[in-house]
């Protein structure tokens, strides 16, 4: 069986664990966000790519779901020492080797894509990962920072994705949210291929917006899985109104979206999905999503084991199954 599974970090890369034990024998591609990308001390920084790439290839922090097990930051105390920031964005020693290697290799000519395989090479992660783009995307947050006076006024700026979520955790109200760049960017070598191959295309409990939602805003992703006349299947990153983790609500707010498992299988729209896993504490949802033309059913969505992240895994496919045969 041939699976497309477009992902963001840690939701993506843990769903894509358990898929993997619930069908070891799948022909599994993933397509990694890049819009969360950024570019420090001249180095390239992938974050979402090297969550999926550590966690299925066994060097991942299992506490933080991001960077490296076993991790120290020598490099980092030392910058930090010369006055080189930024403090707020945690890159550990070993972290610097993989974003060391990307740069010396972008700079040489390499594009992302093959950079990427060639990582992979090392970490062996059981799955193809290919970046959305191999051209630069980088989501944007539109804020206003409160000045602090009674008036309610403030800062209105655009800050960079990483800087809302990691140094300011999402604590300033989104406004708007924009992936720069995704316009003009052309999906990856690979990445249409693999969908017109699919035998089903399944979209993890990832961020909708600036995850799965960046991906689909690469012009001709959207379309070709859309087009591609096979199950696509999504599970609720939101259960019980709240996001498993992270901090879904504050950017789904920015596009409008209510922070409920029906409203976000609404904004993916019936046009793209066929199929949608809600938490079982979400059962009164279904029949709104059936409604809007999504096939839908309540089931257990909390992966908190490689083995609950399976059964999620099985119970997609099996929703896969039950749209191809309806
Ligand atoms: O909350 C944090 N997330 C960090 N993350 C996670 C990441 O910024 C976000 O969770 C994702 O971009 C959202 O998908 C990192 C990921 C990396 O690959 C490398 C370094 C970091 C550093 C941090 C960090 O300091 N704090």
């Amino acid at each position: 069986m041939r699976i497309v599974v477009l992902a963001g970090g840690i939701g993506g890369a843990r769903f894509l664990r358990g898929l993997k034990r619930a069908v070891p024998d799948a022909d599994i591609t993933v397509i990694g966000n890049t819009g969360d990308d950024i570019h420090l001390f001249g180095l390239k920084v992938c974050p979402d790519l090297d969550t999926v790439m550590y966690t299925l290839g066994g060097g991942i922090n299992e506490e933080q779901g991001w960077g490296r097990a076993d991790e120290t930051f020598h490099l980092k105390e030392e910058l930090a020492a010369y006055g080189v920031g930024p403090e707020w964005f945690g890159l550990g020693d070993r972290d610097f080797a993989t974003h060391i290697v990307r740069t010396q290799m972008i700079g040489a000519g390499y594009p992302l894509s093959a950079v990427t395989e060639a990582l992979c090479d090392r970490w062996q992660p059981g799955v193809r990962l290919i970046p959305m783009t191999d051209d630069r995307v980088e989501t944007h947050v539109a804020v206003t920072v409160p000045d602090g006076g009674s008036a309610g006024g403030g800062e209105r700026k655009v800050i960079h994705f990483q800087e809302y979520w990691v140094r300011l955790r999402a604590s300033v109200r989104a406004e708007a949210v924009v992936p720069v760049g995704a316009e003009q960017a052309k999906p990856a070598p690979g990445v249409l291929e693999a969908v017109a191959q699919a035998d089903v295309v399944l979209f993890p409990p990832s961020n909708p917006v600036v995850s799965i939602g960046t991906i689909l805003a690469v012009p001709g992703i959207r379309e070709a899985i859309a087009d591609a006349g096979v199950p696509v299947v999504g599970l609720s990153p939101i259960v019980g109104n709240a996001p498993v983790r992270g901090m879904a609500d504050k950017v789904l707010a920015a596009v409008g979206v209510e922070a409920t498992a029906a409203a976000v299988a609404e904004h993916y729209g019936s046009g793209l999905l066929d199929g949608w896993l809600v938490d079982t504490v979400d059962a009164g949802a279904v029949e709104r999503v059936e409604a809007a033309g999504i096939r839908c059913r309540a089931v257990p969505l909390l992966m908190t084991d490689e083995d609950a992240a399976a059964r999620m895994a099985r119970e997609a496919l099996a929703l896969a199954q039950e749209v191809r045969t309806a």
